[in-house]
């Protein structure tokens, strides 16, 4: 069925594709809402046109995604972990074949530049790829004890997880959460945003076609109420959320009544400390990274630029002269370098945060692309603000707004920078490496980069400190995140009782 979309990819373009296939996935296929009365519009963020309905599941359909998914865990979970790293390899190498038309859909639903998205779909694969290769290490420990007794670890899956997912990375998201828990032998049911929900299930296709059991990998639409359903069924075991601070507080509270296990991955507005022995270009280079990818939606952005006072005006000239050369405009277009907003309302709220008395140094306008198809769609001009405005520097605004600030002292901007409730990201430029080190040692983020920004290969961990959640995703670690220890202790003599 996903094939029928996937097929119309090659010659889509913006504004002519509809999905009408059904968008959840358990029991090995697609399934067709129980009823259509919460259904809710789709948009293609580049024209404004409906690209599809989301249909909410509700309690049943929940229920039996979840059923299915734990039939399913109990077969793979059985499997030898090479047996599943064959199958997840399978996968990957589907999704690699499919790169085009699944980064063509992801565009279609999401905005962003078709180069950005082959990026994104490219690490979704190397992803599973990455955890495919860890399935077969999985093992624990063997540890002598007195008497010729022992004891030894297994490391077991945890059940059936649940992913909850943003609307920025749609199938990356799904990816990253899917393949560690796939790998330990976990099933997943995973939750799209109801912003994009048309993606996800092509992922679900992708495992099934590779070979996994019925019901492994479930896709149910919805929104918070789905969510929240998630979120407190008695099967599930644990619950990896990438979103907001506000909901993934929601998600960790309704976790904690069934002690269900939690991944956080929320919002930043992470710090990128710019000092004047740093390589000019690269930094300039690395502030754009830091800030529009994706239309600046990306929770790690390095938001607020730091830049030593002595190197501000050649700093901003050449910040702002490539940021008003950003090409902005048709997303499936290979010369597009930065494409439309997710929604109406949020492209609303992000021009808010603009004229909010802040000091504009370019963009921040809304645009309207020439090719009349565009008319209705999402975009905006890409902006540099020079302000300490309160608003624009505390707020994770999650569009294409810089924000440049002067600093005087390694110490003072040290200060200045952890001072924020987030920690997810951070970033330095500098040519001095004791400065870099210590720098990176000093800020308080679950990532610093240093002369670089926004790269996350997946053999990287990535995740937040303080408000902007725990746990991590990505690098060997989140095999932690998706399996647990048992201990089994052998007694090889008599027991010695003091009854
Ligand atoms: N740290 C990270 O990896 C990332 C963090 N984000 C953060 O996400 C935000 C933007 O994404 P949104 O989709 O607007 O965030 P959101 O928090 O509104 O929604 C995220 C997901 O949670 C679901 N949800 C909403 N209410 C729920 C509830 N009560 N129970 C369970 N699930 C619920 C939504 O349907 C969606 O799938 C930004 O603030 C950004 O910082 C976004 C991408 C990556
Ligand atoms: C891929 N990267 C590093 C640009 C962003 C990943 C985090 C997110 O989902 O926002």
């Amino acid at each position: 069925m996903a094939q029928s979309t996937l097929d119309s990819m090659p010659g889509a373009s913006t504004g002519t594709v509809v999905v009408t296939e059904p968008l959840n996935f358990w029991g090995g296929k697609r399934v067709k809402p129980r009823e259509e009365k919460n259904a809710e519009p789709v948009f293609e963020p580049a024209t404004g046109r409906v690209l599809c309905q989301m249909v909410p599941c509700g309690a049943e359909e929940v229920d039996e995604a979840i059923q299915s998914a734990y039939a399913a865990y109990q077969k793979w979970s059985k499997m030898a972990g090479m047996e599943r790293a064959r199958v997840m390899l399978e996968a990957a190498r589907i999704i690699r074949e499919r790169r085009e038309k699944i980064a063509k859909l992801e565009v279609i639903n999401n905005g962003k530049s078709i180069t950005e998205a082959l990026v994104d779909i490219d690490i979704a694969w190397q992803s599973i790829e990455y955890y495919a290769g860890l399935a077969g290490t999985l093992a624990g420990q063997h540890i002598q004890l007195p008497g010729g007794a022992f004891a030894y670890t297994r490391r077991e899956p945890l059940g059936v997880c649940v992913g909850i997912g943003a609307w920025n990375y749609p199938f990356q998201i799904a990816s990253w959460k899917s393949a560690p828990a796939l790998a330990c032998g976990n099933a997943m049911v995973f939750k799209p945003s109801p912003m994009t929900p048309v993606t996800a299930v092509i992922l679900a296709e992708i495992y099934k076609e590779a070979g996994v059991p019925d019901g492994l990998f479930c896709v149910v639409q919805g929104g918070a109420e789905t969510g929240s359903l998630l979120c407190h069924h008695p099967k599930v075991a644990k619950v990896s959320f990438t979103g907001s601070v506000p909901t993934g507080k929601k998600v960790m509270e309704m976790s904690a009544k069934s002690v269900k296990q939690v991944t956080l991955e929320l919002g930043g507005k992470s710090p990128l400390i710019i000092f004047k022995d740093c390589e000019l270009e690269n930094a300039v280079k690395g502030a754009l990274m830091a800030n529009f990818l994706t239309q600046g939606e990306v929770c790690c952005n390095g938001t607020r630029v730091f830049v030593q006072r002595e190197i501000m005006p050649q700093f901003l000239e050449e910040v702002v002269k490539r940021t008003k050369a950003i090409p902005v405009g048709d997303p499936l277009l290979e010369s597009t370098r930065m494409g439309a907003l997710i929604s109406k309302p949020h492209l609303e709220k992000v021009l808010g945060f603009v004229s909010q008395g802040a000091r504009v140094l370019c963009g921040g306008d809304p645009f309207v692309p020439s090719d009349p198809k565009l008319k209705g769609g999402y975009f905006m001009s890409p902006c540099v603000l020079g302000t300490d405005d309160m608003t624009c520097v505390k707020e994770e605004i999650f569009g294409p707004v810089m924000s440049v600030l002067p600093f005087d002292t390694e110490e003072e901007v040290i200060q200045r920078a952890n001072n924020t409730t987030f920690g997810l990201a951070s970033g330095v430029f500098t040519r001095d490496i004791s400065r870099a080190h210590r720098v990176a040692e000093n800020l308080e983020a679950g990532t610093c980069f240093i002369n670089n920004y926004n790269i996350s290969p997946v053999e990287v961990p990535f995740g937040g400190y303080k408000m902007s959640g725990f746990g991590r995703e990505n690098g060997q670690v989140t095999i932690e995140y998706y399996s647990q220890l048992k201990t089994v202790v052998v007694e090889m003599g008599d027991v010695e009782s003091l009854f």
